[in-house]
């Protein structure tokens, strides 16, 4: 960062009035906050429009007043370099008055305007704070849920809720029950004293949904189950849910790194269970201090200040706010050149975890193979005895989630996987075969099959293949329920050279076998179908330098075997951005 760059940040997406003052060679952040507290109910957006307007003005005076008691500029200069927003996502009406009000501070003080996406705002001050290079981000805030990692000029959205923000639903519970807002910290308080109780468990891939868990809390609360056991409990599911995507995403992307954002970081537990999963698998963990995990704005200021570096400075013209404002929108302009380029899940990341894991044997499933004997996944330990084609799987306890939750899954994708590996096969799709399961001690023997991971060896033809599988699986009326370019397994690179040309051609014959059917379940609904292929998508965007053409692939090899309405309904489920739940129409089971 260059020398002495002083940043006004300001904050007022749905709840906190705030205003900071980031100094980069001090790095140091002043942050006043006025929070929105609703007398009853939710956040409403017209009152907490109301609370910026009130509010904004008095925060962002203390602000400036820091300001030109701390620096060391003459007196007639400007005492910040440029105002800093956060220009969404956020609710309207908010985010307008925030808008209206740092363009008027930017002109009466002759600064540029710099507008922040609040969610990478909420990344980049743990990957500032943790002096972390790339990191996976698990983003956990009111409004939003999403696993973040950088890959060629953007932040990529790995995976996200398909409902809800984390937060909302937290919220959403102890509004039923009668609580105050916010309701994350008394939940946190009420978790305390309670126990166990079965709630669902839904996670797709890297994504997740929180609409089954909430209403059955609901429910169980009016059915007088004692509120503290409920509390205990939604943590113990919602916060697994979380702690299990970030390490599926640790585990595709190669990444050694992991950090935290957002309002609901700053639950103890989800922390907890965070830093446990990380420490078993070798990985590094941050979380940044409470004040700016929840909506502040130190972190706009802080990215704020990376972007004015970087010259990322906004006409009056482009600084209209945007509600819906994604992540994956902003292009990263204040990251090294170099580090723009880097590919996540190169050889790299991958020597490093060799490195740091305290178990040097295991190494992540990518490099030379042969000399492999154990893979660690997201969920198990895999022995591979090549050599004798066999490989063992053990789905080894996850010590973060609680024991019988742990039981639980454990079993149960133990035995889904060994019946829908089988299932496949006799539904036309290549898996390997299975010669052993026992769902109590949650092993699985299976055939040792293909050479490598697909995600080595990424073609249009093997990436069709996929398509083609996901088809025939959907007609038998089931999902594989994680299709990653790991959990695809493919022969030889490639079919010898044509003799004429020289030039090296693209293997057809050569099988691709889908593996690790654990996720998977029964359902005849068309939204799952096409979330199966949404799940694939999202694992060649986090591991192909150019998904394009391999996304289209998928989908002819789809369009051959499978039903055209999941492509439609695919389309939908990317239109919508978020996902909502819309488990209603039904496809005809066919076969
Ligand atoms: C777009 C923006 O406006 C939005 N901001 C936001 O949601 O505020 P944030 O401060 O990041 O998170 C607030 C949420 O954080 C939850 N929360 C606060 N303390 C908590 C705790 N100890 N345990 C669980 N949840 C907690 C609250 O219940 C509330 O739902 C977002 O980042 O999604
Ligand atoms: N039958 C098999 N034949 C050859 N290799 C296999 C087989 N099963 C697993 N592997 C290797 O082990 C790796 C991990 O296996 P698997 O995906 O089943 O475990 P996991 O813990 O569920 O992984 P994740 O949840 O990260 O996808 C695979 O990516 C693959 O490289
Ligand atoms: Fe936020």
């Amino acid at each position: 960062m260059s020398s002495d760059t002083r940043i006004l940040g300001i904050e007022g997406t749905a709840w906190a009035a705030s205003a900071a003052v980031y100094d980069s060679t001090a790095d140091d952040v002043f942050i006043e906050s006025d929070a929105y507290e609703p007398e009853s109910g939710g956040i409403h957006p017209r009152e907490a429009a109301e609370h910026m307007h009130d509010a904004i003005p008095r925060v962002v005076e203390s602000a400036l007043k820091y300001a030109r008691e701390t620096a060391d500029r003459p007196a007639g200069d400007p005492q910040v370099d440029a105002v800093a927003f956060s220009q969404g996502p956020g609710l309207g009406p908010c985010l307008r008055i925030v808008g209206t009000a740092a363009r008027a501070l930017s002109q009466a003080l002759d600064v540029p305007l710099v507008g922040v996406n609040h969610m990478v705002a909420h990344l980049e001050i743990g990957r500032h704070s943790s002096g972390f290079d790339s990191p996976v981000c698990l983003n956990a805030s009111g409004a939003n849920a999403h696993l973040l990692a950088y890959r060629n000029g953007r932040y990529r959205v790995l995976g996200e809720t398909m409902d809800t923000g984390v937060g909302n639903a937290i919220d959403k519970f102890t509004r039923h029950v009668g609580w105050s807002h916010p309701g994350g910290p008394k939940v946190e308080a009420a978790a305390e004293d309670g126990e166990y109780v079965d709630l669902p468990y839904v996670v797709k891939g890297m994504d997740f949904s929180f609409s089954g868990i909430m209403s059955a809390a609901k429910q169980a609360h009016d059915e007088g189950v004692p509120v503290e056991d409920i509390c205990f409990s939604l943590q113990e599911n919602i916060f697994g849910m979380l702690t299990e995507v970030a390490e599926r995403a640790l585990s595709l992307t190669g990444s050694n790194e992991l950090v935290l954002g957002g309002g609901v970081g700053q639950n103890d537990r989800l922390r907890e269970m965070l830093a446990e999963m990380c420490a078993q698998r070798g990985a590094d963990f941050h979380a940044p201090e409470p004040r700016f995990l929840r909506d502040n704005a130190g972190m706009i200021a802080v990215l704020g200040a990376k972007m004015y570096d970087a010259g990322d400075t906004l006409d009056l013209e482009e600084s209209r706010v945007d509600p819906n404002y994604r992540p994956d929108q902003v292009p990263v302009t204040w990251r090294a050149r170099s580090e723009r380029s880097e590919d996540l899940e190169d050889a790299s990341g991958n020597a490093r975890n060799r490195e740091q894991s305290d178990e040097p044997e295991l190494a992540t499933g990518r490099g030379a193979e042969a000399a492999e004997t154990r893979v660690r996944g997201a969920e198990a330990v895999v022995d591979l005895e090549a050599d004798a084609g066999r490989v063992t799987k053990q789905r080894e306890p996850k010590t973060y989630r609680h024991p019988e939750l742990d039981d639980r899954l454990r079993r149960e994708r133990t035995t889904l996987e060994a019946r829908l590996t089988s299932l496949a096969r006799r539904h036309g799709v290549p898996t390997p075969v299975l010669s052993d399961v026992d769902p109590l001690e949650a092993r699985l023997e299976l055939e040792y099959v293909g050479e490598t991971d697909l995600r080595e060896r990424l073609t249009r033809e093997r990436v069709r293949d996929v398509g083609r599988h996901l088809a025939r699986l959907h007609r038998a009326g089931f999902v594989h329920g994680d299709p990653t370019t790991r959990n695809v397994r493919v022969g030889r690179s490639g079919a010898p050279p044509n003799e004429r040309t020289g030039e090296a051609r693209e293997q057809t014959d050569g099988r691709t076998y889908l593996i690790d059917f654990g996720l998977g379940y029964h359902t005849d609904h068309v939204e799952d179908y096409a979330m199966d292929i949404h799940v694939f998508d999202q694992s060649l965007v986090g591991t192909a330098d150019d998904p394009a053409e391999l996304r289209e692939a998928v989908r002819e090899g789809y369009r051959e075997v499978g039903d055209e309405r999941v492509l439609e309904r695919l389309r939908d489920v990317e239109g919508r951005g978020r996902y909502v739940n819309a488990h209603d129409e039904k496809a005809d089971s066919a076969e």
